[in-house]
């Protein structure tokens, strides 16, 4: 199959959308294609001043109609964005793979599809959410009456990886416009064009001007740290490396902002002799390389029952060797290329660390050759490795890529003290068909969530987050109004 060189192009010049108005400036950085390396669009950068200017905006519309909206004013408004988003569905799924390489599919079933959920949920959350009364009477025979009301932050600052660009921002995005804050957002520079199409759906909404603002840029002296440092910021919210959580935690500090960050992850399968051994070559296959392994939930490190870790070792070979690397719109592909040049020499580095760390390659830990444009793309091989002791680098470190290791054990209270040793705490599955022990195990990871028999499923009313390195507070459901509302307890005595 040929493709026209880049594939596709993005849909919109990506600017900055600041106070209702899309803004170009004079410095521009280039948005490259990750699956031929070739240019797709020039990004205008914000400076300082920009961002200023977009905070302001921000403060400003507080005070203006929509700060003056009710909880179901505002819940119309969200189901006004989310029919956007799905009015301009293909527009959305073009701009994700352009930016990220991913497969078609993938983005229409994942990254667009949570994008118009996650408006949808947190709409009706936010109008249907109640409050808490307490009715009490004092020793001295007073009676009083507590209730507790939601008001918003004020101005959230966002900063969303490229991971899963569309969903990552919308989820920090719906719930803190439903509790009836404004954000000024800030992407990576990686994946600027969906963020971009969600300003314009915003406008199209007509969504008041200076309730969402959008700046492109970095992060260290760029819009992302002018924007985390701003002091007139209410609150800051983070997806992405722990390294950078931790500085912006350093920042939002400075006044005491309230923080929520979903950071890295080493995250674990773990295998018993009793599961369905199919669904658990399958579900590893999935929780190892969706995404080419850039998920903070991806299962880097796989721990399989002794009496059948060879069969299983065999057997997500067989798989991993057949799942199909390339385009994004080929009929049946499985995976694409990483995000950058740059994070798929991270990605190598690891490859060649495993090996001098006594890695014993299974399959992949290269470079695929296709012969044509994708060779300036940023693929690799998915991979596997044996062999390593738990406290090799790469079973300790994120490596983010379609990567995973597999270990043998042999008793659950081994299996369970080795998932918990690790600096991260993000997520965990495990695969038996002994409900007791599923109970039993996962409850015993500490882990911000645990799958049992599936991976990646959500309920978005769930608490979502991670212990450890792996993040700071919970966002799902009633989580993310308690995190982007400021309570108040009002006490009347009767
Ligand atoms: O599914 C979600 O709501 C979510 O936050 C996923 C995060 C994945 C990060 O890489």
């Amino acid at each position: 199959m040929s493709h026209a060189v880049p594939w596709p192009v993005s849909l919109s010049p990506t600017r900055n959308y600041v106070d209702g108005q899309f803004v170009t400036t004079a410095k521009t950085f280039p948005n490259i294609c990750p699956i031929n390396g070739v240019k797709l669009a020039d990004v205008h950068e914000a400076d300082a001043g920009l961002v200023d200017r977009a905070v302001h905006a921000a403060r400003q519309a507080l005070s203006g109609p929509w700060g003056r909206m009710s909880p179901a004013e505002r819940s119309a408004v969200l189901h006004k964005v989310a029919d956007g988003i799905e009015r301009r569905f293909e527009d959305f799924v073009a701009a994700e793979v352009s930016d990220t390489g991913r497969p078609v599919a993938q983005a229409r079933t994942l990254d667009v599809y949570r994008g118009v959920a996650n408006f949808r949920t947190f709409a009706d959350l936010a109008r249907l959410a109640g409050g808490e009364t307490f009715d009490m009477r004092t020793a001295d025979g007073q009676d009083i009456m507590n209730y507790t009301v939601r008001k918003p932050h004020g101005v959230v600052g966002i900063i969303s990886p490229w991971n899963l660009p569309l969903l990552l921002l919308t989820w920090k995005v719906a719930p803190a416009l439903a509790c009836g804050n404004t954000v000024v957002v800030k992407p990576s520079e990686e994946t600027p064009s969906s963020a971009t199409l969600l300003a314009e759906v915003m406008h199209e909404a007509g969504v008041p001007p200076g309730v969402f603002n959008l700046l492109h840029g970095f992060g260290p002296d760029s819009a992302g740290e002018f924007l985390t440092r701003h002091p007139e910021l209410d609150a800051i919210t983070f997806t992405g490396e722990s390294r950078t959580g931790s500085t912006i935690m350093k920042a939002a500090a400075e006044g005491v902002r309230e923080v929520s960050f979903e950071l890295g992850g080493k995250n674990a399968a773990v295998v018993f002799a009793d599961a369905d051994f199919d669904e658990a070559v399958a579900g590893v296959i999935r929780s190892s390389f969706t995404n080419s392994g850039q998920v903070c939930l991806c299962s880097e490190r796989v721990y399989v029952e002794r009496s059948i870790f060879d069969r299983f070792v065999a057997a997500l070979k067989e798989k991993t060797e057949a799942l199909k690397i390339g385009y994004p719109d080929e009929d049946g592909v499985n995976m694409g290329s990483l995000i950058s040049h740059g994070h798929r020499d991270k990605v190598l580095s690891y490859f060649k660390l495993a090996v001098e760390e006594g890695a014993t390659v299974v399959t992949g830990g290269g470079v695929p050759h296709f012969g044509d444009e994708r060779d300036q793309g940023a693929f690799v091989q998915p991979t596997i490795w044996t062999g390593l002791p738990d406290t090799a680098r790469c079973v300790r470190e994120e490596v983010f890529g379609p990567v995973c290791h597999i270990a043998p054990f042999d008793t659950e209270e081994e299996v369970i003290a080795r998932v918990n040793d690790s600096p991260y705490g993000l997520a965990a599955c495990v695969w038996t068909t002994n409900l007791k022990r599923a109970h039993n195990v996962s409850r015993q990871f500490r882990v911000g969530i645990a799958w049992v028999n599936t991976w990646f499923l959500r309920d978005l009313r769930t608490p979502f987050g991670g212990a450890k390195l792996s993040g700071l507070g919970r966002e799902g459901g009633r989580h993310s109004l308690d995190f982007y509302s400021e309570i108040s307890n009002i006490c009347i005595r009767l």
